[in-house]
């Protein structure tokens, strides 16, 4: 039980509102004098949205914008009603973010350590930490890797076990970077399974197209913009429309 003195402002958890989503208003991007995103107002409500276009297009900034990664130069990124820019701790608790590269968030010596780590950072009690670790490594085909080296894992093996760390924090969103551009066929096939049976929010950015099958929405990303919000086929016929003219 917590308790607040009468007219304490509230923490940051408490005026957090789910039904907002994820809301980019007036969003610009600059990196030193390079401007990669302009003009970006976004609300994100759906539970599957897809993010693609060219390279250098801007679509990583946009995606590590909505867990506070990347604070926008212009405008603002709200989650849930929080503000990435003065309320990053619990934007993060609310957004997982999976990155293209299992090594960049793969830290710790063993598996169930990579996994734990998280938890222990948020001070979660070590038997209730040991229990979901263990539920998140059978849930993903790592049971028997929880004592392995992280670092001998297969490609595979180690984007399982990234996504592992972060859903083990049971985030009520999460963003995928490109989550399959270094996998083979039967891996991404898996990581495609896994996305489809998430219960959360995902956004993902992906140039694997057929990763989209089944979304609620796609957008399109061209020279810091966003030039095609609309579902997987019209969305994609765009790209599609946009490429062949280059
Ligand atoms: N940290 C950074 N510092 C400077 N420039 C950057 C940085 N990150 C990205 N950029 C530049 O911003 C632009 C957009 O990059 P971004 O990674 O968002 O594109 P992308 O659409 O995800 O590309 P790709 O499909 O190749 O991954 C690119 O020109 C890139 O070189």
């Amino acid at each position: 039980m917590r308790f607040r003195r009468p007219g304490a402002a509230p923490a940051a958890d408490d005026v957090a509102d789910p039904a907002r989503g994820i809301e980019l208003r007036g969003v610009g991007h600059r990196y030193g004098e390079r401007v990669v995103l302009d003009g970006v107002d976004l609300t994100f409500r759906e539970a599957r949205v897809g993010v693609i276009g060219a390279n250098g297009s801007g679509k990583s900034t946009l995606a590590r914008l909505l867990n506070g990664l990347v604070v926008p130069s212009e405008g603002r990124v709200l989650v849930d009603g929080l503000d990435t820019r003065t309320q990053v701790r619990a934007v993060r608790r609310r957004v997982g973010f999976v990155f293209q590269d299992p090594d960049a968030q793969i830290v710790h010596p063993t598996v169930a350590e990579d996994v734990a780590y998280g938890l222990e950072n948020q001070g979660v009690p070590p038997d209730e930490r040991a229990a979901r670790v263990a539920e998140v490594l059978a849930r993903y085909g790592l049971a028997g890797h929880a004592d392995h080296p992280a670092h001998l894992l297969s490609g595979g093996q180690k984007q399982l076990l990234a996504i592992a760390g972060v859903l083990v924090m049971r985030p009520a969103r999460i963003v995928f970077d490109e989550p399959t551009t270094l996998l083979d066929l039967v891996n991404a096939r898996r990581v495609a399974e896994l996305i489809a049976g998430l219960d959360q929010q995902v956004v993902v950015v992906t140039h694997q197209l057929d990763l989209l099958d089944g979304f609620d929405r796609v957008l399109v990303v061209d020279g810091g913009r966003v030039v095609e919000d609309a579902a997987p086929g019209p969305a994609v016929a765009a790209y599609r429309a946009l490429m062949a003219v280059r």
